[in-house]
């Protein structure tokens, strides 16, 4: 669903990224951690086709992002750290305006229900985003992400900012997505976080993927001397 191979990205002597080799299954979530300036924010860009591969192949449902960006487009939604929104629009109106730009026409009581599932109670969503928290704004943001029904979901340190309990009702989100079958990339700071929600962990180290973790395998404590150890 989500395949690089060799992938690599240059910035003129220095590299970012180093033959990153990854496949990322449907229903399965990947964590990627990584001290800052790992390479964690350029695979999800080389993915979203927001930078090209120095080289490397990289696809999203066997589409190739280089060689037909907006075909692989359609197959991906994407949340980063602060989703941007309209402040004069409410939540139901946001996700009506982004939703049409991806092709979509929902009805009102379809992109109601699409806001209830991500979490955004009936009340707050016809308030205006001035009034919101940043939990509510990632709910919009899952929102779009649902509203684009897509295969692969790649997300950017989703959860920092918010406190815990948005932060669990995000995972919980996130493993009902992986249970119908969605594909989930996500850059994270969180270790706890990343072993609680994720079938599998990436460690970055400069560049490179250095090791890959099975969370089921180890405890909280145990992760994070590993994580200590590698980076
Ligand atoms: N446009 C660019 N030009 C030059 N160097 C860049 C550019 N974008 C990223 N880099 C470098 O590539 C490296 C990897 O950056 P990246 O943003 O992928 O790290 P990260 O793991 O996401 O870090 P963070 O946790 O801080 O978000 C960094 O050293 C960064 O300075």
């Amino acid at each position: 669903m989500l395949f690089a191979q060799n992938l690599t990205k240059k910035y003129g002597e220095y590299t970012a990224l180093n033959a990153l080799d990854l496949t990322v299954q449907q229903g399965e979530i990947f964590a990627l951690l990584g001290q800052n300036g790992a390479g964690k924010t350029t695979t999800i860009n080389l993915f979203l086709g927001f930078t090209e591969p120095t080289n490397g192949t990289v696809k999203i449902n066997g589409i190739s992002v280089v060689e037909n960006l907006l075909e692989a487009k359609k197959h991906v939604a994407y949340i980063p750290e602060t989703v941007m929104l309209y402040a004069n629009l409410s939540g139901l109106e946001n996700l009506q305006f982004f939703s049409s730009i991806a092709g979509f026409q929902y009805s009102e009581k379809e992109l109601q229900d699409l806001l209830l599932k991500a979490g955004l109670q009936e009340k707050a969503q016809t308030q205006h985003l001035g009034g919101y928290s940043k939990g509510m704004r990632q709910k919009v943001g899952i929102a779009i992400a649902l509203a684009k029904n897509a295969k692969a979901l790649l997300l950017d340190e989703p959860t920092s900012g918010l406190d815990p309990k948005a932060s669990n009702e995000f995972s919980e989100i996130l493993r009902e997505l992986a249970k119908n079958g969605t594909a989930i990339l996500m850059a994270t700071h969180d270790i706890f976080r990343a072993r609680e929600v994720a079938n599998r962990i990436g460690i970055m180290k400069e560049g490179n993927l250095v090791s890959i973790i099975e969370p089921k395998d180890v405890s909280a404590n145990e992760l994070e001397a590993l994580y200590l150890q590698t980076v």
